[in-house]
Parts: structure tokens; C-alpha cells; sequence
């Protein structure tokens, strides 16, 4: 592992053994990059059904060096969050119409210290990070001295999800590039790098407020975190009546060298339903990790900015609906479909904010 980074240090409390966990399948790295047949429709099969997975990361060089890349970037957050606070954060500014689409600093609640009470998260736009072409987009003072890790992980996440996109395509009986071209590194986009830190919970304190459940709005989310927290429901339990009711969401056990692979609500689009974009939540860590702060690395990748958000067209992707009296139903870019969907998830978090932070 990387020299400057303690790995016990994500680890700091074991996972309990008594709360109900879901066995999520394993896909080797390696094997996807080589295409392997069977490999590639586990992965289908997976996001035609409950669209979450871990991939082992450790099994290819690139796979390395990616997790190498988001245990940095986690270290980042772990030295920057905890010790500034929200007003000298907040400089890093988000988009006034977009709110934290791609860029700049997140949190709701500030403590008589000023430093953040629950929920706190970067994002580090791709486009911007990467672009030779000048912009008027910087890193405050605070992060800018970690630029060149922050690019190396945008750079091997962009790689990992195109080997993603990549099987799916060919799976939809789709032609070579049809998702991989629309998700290209240098693309003007809204892919993003998120780092975010929960605060653990404080002796009696209020149990920190997490992440209330959502879709991505995102082509492919992939996540490395390394203490427990993430929740998703039940297979069974998507569409059925009363999905969200307590019993119904299962924890997801972080895995040393893993990521956890989830499709976001684009994929949904493009093949009218077929690939599943997966429900989730984060909420305090279980058992003995509780009172420590839970961090998360997250590469959210999405089509670039100009393409039409509507299904494509394969033998396996049922046609579009159109909206009764014949006319197809009005197309989104990719962009305005994006900030459609970032400000309904911006929305449910300032109600769930208020309906379950009381004080
Ligand atoms: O931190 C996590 O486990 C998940 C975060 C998440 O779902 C998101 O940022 O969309
Ligand atoms: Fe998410």
C-alpha cells in the first residue's frame, strides 16, 4: 500500500456480527478487463436485478491502482475535514443553480465551533480538473496542494467505469462504444470525485444524519468506503409496497480491496428499464464502529453533457413509450437531466434534514 497512508486507521472498530448484511456477489477486476464471458454476465445479471456489487481491485494492476488512488483521496479528507472549519470549507464554492452538481463543499448543520455536524462532502469536478482549456475553476488553498491525487483518481475511476460500460454494452447487444464514447476522460461532463466524511456519534448526542435513500444520478457510481453505514433494501422489497419500512434494509460490509459498484438512474434511461439503478442510504455505523467518522470515496460518472437522455435502440431494449397521442416525450441533455435530478435529491435531503434533526 501507498507509504504515507496507515491502513489501520480506516479499520478502527471490527464489523458486527448481529446486524443483517446482504452477501453481495464478487467480480474479479481482472477477469472484466479480459472480458471474460462468465464474468461479464454475472455483471449483467447483477444490474438487471439488485444493480449493486463488490469488485475486487486487487487482482489487476489498474484495479491497484485505482484503490491506491481512492485510499489517498480518502486520506486527503481525513486530514482536511476534521480539523477546519465549515466557514473556511465553504469557500470552496458550489454552483449557485447547481448546488453541489460537481463541484465545491456540502454540509446542513454547524456546531457552536463551527465545525460540521453531520454529513460533510467534496466534489472535484473531472472536466475542470482536466481540461486544457481555461476556465475560471480552482481548488481553494485548502485542497489545491492535493490536485495531482485528485486527478489520478478521476483519471483511474473513468477507466474502471468505461471496462463497466463496456460490458453492458456489449451484454445489450449494443454497437462497440455506444456507452463507452459518451463517457469519455476528456469529455465536457459532470463527472465528479466525492470524498465525504460522517462524523461519528458523540456520547449523548443525536445519531449523525446520514444520507437519505436515493438513486444516483450518475451512469456508473463507484464507491470505497471502509466503515459500515451504506444500507440497501432487499431484493424482493424494490417494488414492493412498503420497500422503505425499517426491516427491509440490509447493510452492506465494506470490503478490504473492494469497491462497491452501483449503476446510477442514466443507465435506467438508456435501455428503458433493462439495467437497474440501485436504492441506497447511508446511516450510522453499526455496533463498535459507531462513535468514529465514516469516510467515503465516490466516482460518480455520467454521459457527457450533450447527449439525449432517451433509450437506445437493441433487440434487447424494449422500445419508448410514447406520451398518448403519439409524440415521443420530451428529451433532457444529459446536463439539464442532471441538475433535474441533483435538485429533486437536494430536495428529499432538506426533508429529511428537518424531519430528523430535532434540536
Ligand atoms: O458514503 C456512502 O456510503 C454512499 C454515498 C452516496 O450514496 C452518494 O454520495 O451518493
Ligand atoms: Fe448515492
Amino acid at each position: 500500500m501507498v507509504a504515507q497512508i496507515n491502513m489501520e486507521e480506516f479499520y478502527p472498530a471490527p464489523w458486527p456480527e448481529n446486524v443483517p448484511t446482504i452477501e453481495l456477489e464478487k467480480i474479479s477486476m481482472r477477469k472484466l478487463m479480459e472480458l471474460d464471458e462468465e464474468e461479464c454476465a454475472r455483471v449483467f445479471r447483477i444490474c438487471t436485478s439488485e444493480g449493486f456489487f463488490y469488485l475486487d481491485m486487487l487482482d489487476h494492476p489498474k484495479g491497484r491502482e485505482m484503490y491506491e488512488n481512492a485510499c489517498l483521496a480518502c486520506q486527503v479528507g481525513r486530514d482536511v475535514f476534521p480539523h477546519k472549519t465549515v466557514e473556511e470549507k465553504r469557500t470552496y464554492m458550489k454552483r449557485p443553480e447547481l448546488g453541489v452538481f460537481d463541484r465545491g463543499y456540502f454540509t446542513q448543520f454547524v456546531d457552536k465551533d463551527g465545525l460540521a455536524m453531520f454529513t460533510e462532502y467534496i466534489n472535484i469536478p473531472q472536466w475542470e480538473m482536466l481540461t486544457s482549456e481555461k476556465t475560471d475553476f480552482e481548488l481553494p488553498p485548502w485542497l489545491a496542494p492535493h490536485a495531482n491525487s485528485f486527478k489520478e483518481t478521476l483519471e483511474s475511476g473513468n477507466m474502471v467505469a468505461n471496462v463497466v460500460l463496456s460490458v453492458l454494452e456489449k451484454e445489450l447487444k449494443l454497437p462497440t462504444g455506444t456507452f463507452t464514447d459518451m463517457h469519455q476522460l476528456y469529455d465536457s461532463s459532470s463527472d465528479f470525485l466525492r470524498v465525504l466524511r460522517y462524523p461519528g456519534a458523540k456520547p449523548g448526542n443525536q445519531d449523525p444524519l446520514g444520507f437519505p435513500a436515493h438513486k444516483d444520478a450518475t451512469s456508473v457510481s463507484i464507491l470505497f468506503t471502509w466503515l459500515g453505514g451504506l444500507q440497501i433494501t432487499k431484493k424482493d422489497a424494490m417494488t414492493a409496497q412498503g420497500a422503505e419500512s425499517e426491516e427491509n434494509w440490509l447493510w452492506v460490509k465494506p470490503m478490504p480491496g473492494c469497491a462497491i459498484v452501483n449503476l446510477g438512474d442514466a443507465m435506467e434511461v438508456f435501455t428503458n428499464q433493462v439495467l437497474k439503478s440501485g436504492k441506497h442510504r447511508v446511516v450510522k455505523a453499526p455496533g463498535a464502529q459507531k462513535p468514529f467518522d465514516k469516510y467515503s470515496v465516490l466516482i460518480g460518472t455520467r454521459p457527457k453533457n450533450d447527449v439525449l437522455m432517451k433509450p437506445l435502440s437493441s433487440p434487447v431494449i424494449p422500445q419508448a413509450e410514447t406520451n398518448g397521442n403519439g409524440a415521443a416525450p420530451a428529451v433532457l441533455t444529459s446536463k439539464d437531466w442532471g441538475a433535474m435530478k441533483v435538485r429533486m435529491v437536494g430536495e428529499a435531503m432538506a426533508k429529511h434534514a428537518k424531519k430528523e434533526a430535532v434540536y
